[in-house]
């Protein structure tokens, strides 16, 4: 799979015995597209130059070898644009007002802080008003299980939370911190979540492995009394059941009838077929590594042993080319590949594929295009975007601002039905069964939502001032 990028090549030209004419030659033979040329330093006998190529493919490493292998050419040192936005990182921390002067310093410092101090110690509910905690969420990982590159570790995994902190800020104006933990053990990670709470309003668990996320999560919902949300699971059934009901639409099919093979039951897996069944799916059909989940067989995963039960009713064995047989939906939330042309024609007619694993769907898209009648992957580069980003920034604004304790099945269900509804009936289209997430009507419906079910549900534990009900448009 191909994706197009921009490198900035730094480079020093012995101009005695090599010319830029040598350079633009070798760039072009490998494949890039010189956009750009600027001239860093011109010595008597060197000079250094940034060129910008355009690459089809941001690992091309064509170029490079190239230009190493000519005489006279030194690579100093080669960049691109996405690693340029990371350059010290993607986010910061930004004073509300400034301190000018003594007066200010001894309001939001010493002595004047004090008094604030000993107010929320009088009574702690006051933390939601005189601190940051109301509007704050903690962005946790282990760096087990990040998108879908595997236990790659804390530090590797904080570009990617980073990432979810600006879209968190961005899209709903919450303030997020991204917390990289040095540890895999899973009741380390509960007391150090636990002890990092009182200065949150929330808690999303991101990229923390299955099984370990399940008790993980639990735990720490029954322990705290703000939302934990594990995103991967939650967030991403959300969206992938948001973007069903929209697809079954379009092929004129039901959540109740339509035979839904979800491959993958970790962490995104397990949430999609629990989701999927509450909200009345009826042929669900799970498929890990090994195969169908089938009743009977001793799981030492909990999770798969429930949905052993919960799901695949007509007793289908094998592996997912038996499940995918005459399939109407398949959801793939396992890795990049597993799914093949063969596999894709052997599903019902009007056939659904959401190749959700990231950042390699299960299936390129334009191998599975021909056959299928609607298509979606988790990346942004194709139509039909399901990612679990149309989900986190609205799901935590309404929670934040309900003061909500827990996330339950109906705010997640409501969440769903929010996100599908953006999604016009006369705009609905084989190419258009989700909305972008720049669509600003996703977070104020996902709010709205979730305010309302957290309220019909006892979760909430204020209205917000400004809520004055919630009805899909
Ligand atoms: N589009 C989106 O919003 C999201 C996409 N994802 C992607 O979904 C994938 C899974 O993520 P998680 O659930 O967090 O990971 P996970 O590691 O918890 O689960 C992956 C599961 O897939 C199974 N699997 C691997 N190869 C398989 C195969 N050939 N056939 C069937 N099952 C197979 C594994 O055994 C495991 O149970 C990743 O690629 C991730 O990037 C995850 C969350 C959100
Ligand atoms: C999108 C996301 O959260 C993931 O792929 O892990
Ligand atoms: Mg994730």
């Amino acid at each position: 799979m191909t994706i197009a990028t921009t490198m900035i090549i730094r480079l020093d030209i012995e101009k005695s015995v090599a010319s830029f004419g040598d350079v633009a030659s070798g760039i072009a033979v490998a494949g890039g597209d010189i956009v750009a040329i600027d001239v860093i330093r011109a010595g008597r006998e060197i000079t250094t130059r940034d060129i910008t190529v355009n690459v089809l493919d941001a690992g091309n490493e064509d170029i490079i070898r190239v230009l190493s292998d000519m005489p006279g050419i030194k690579v100093v040192n080669v960049s691109d644009r996405t690693f340029l936005a990371h350059l010290g990182g993607k986010i910061e921390v930004i004073p509300k007002m400034p301190i000018k002067n003594r007066e200010d310093l001894s309001q939001v410092y010493t002595p004047g802080v004090a008094r604030v101090s000993m107010a929320i110690a009088e009574d702690n509910s006051k933390a939601y008003t005189l601190t940051m905690k109301r509007n704050t969420v903690a962005v946790v990982t282990d760096g087990t299980a990040v998108l879908g590159l595997g236990d790659i570790g804390p530090e590797a995994a904080m570009p990617v939370m980073e990432g979810k902190a600006m879209l968190f800020k961005q899209l709903a104006g919450i303030d997020a911190f991204p917390l990289c933990l040095d540890t895999k053990d899973p009741d380390e990670i509960i007391r150090i979540v636990k002890a990092v709470s009182p200065g949150f309003g929330g808690i999303n668990l991101e990229d923390i492995s299955s099984p370990r996320c399940f008790d993980i999560e639990r735990k720490l919902a029954e322990e705290l009394d703000i939302p934990v949300f594990h995103d991967d699971q939650h967030g991403t059934a959300v969206v992938a059941l948001a973007g069903l009901l929209n697809a079954l639409t379009v092929v004129g099919k039901t959540l109740k009838t339509a035979k839904i093979v979800v491959a993958g039951i970790g962490a995104a897996g397990v949430s999609i077929c629990n989701l999927l069944l509450a909200a009345g799916a009826g042929h669900v059909c799970a498929v890990d590594k090994e195969g169908i989940l089938c009743k009977g067989v001793p799981y030492t995963n909990e999770e798969w042993r429930k949905l052993a039960f919960s799901t695949n009713p007509e007793g289908i064995q094998g592996l997912l080319g038996e499940a995918v047989k005459g399939a109407d939906v398949f959801i793939g939330v396992a890795g990049g590949g597993i799914l093949n042309v063969e596999h894709v024609q052997s599903m019902a007619q009007d056939s659904i594929v959401f190749a959700m694993a990231n950042p390699i769907p299960e299936i390129q898209p334009e191998l599975a295009e021909p056959h299928v009648r609607v298509l979606a992957t988790g990346r942004s580069d194709y139509p039909n975007q399901i990612n679990n980003v149309l989900c986190f920034p609205g799901l935590f604004r309404g929670a934040l601002d309900c003061r909500a304790r827990t996330v339950n099945l109906e705010m997640k269900l409501a969440a769903a039905h929010a996100i599908a509804a953006v999604v016009q009936p006369d705009e609905i289209n084989e190419l258009y069964i989700i909305p972008s997430i720049f669509n600003e009507k996703v977070v104020e419906h996902v709010r709205g939502a979730v305010i309302e079910a957290a309220i019909r549900t006892g979760s909430a534990r204020r209205i917000p001032p400004d809520f004055t009900g919630w009805q899909e448009k």
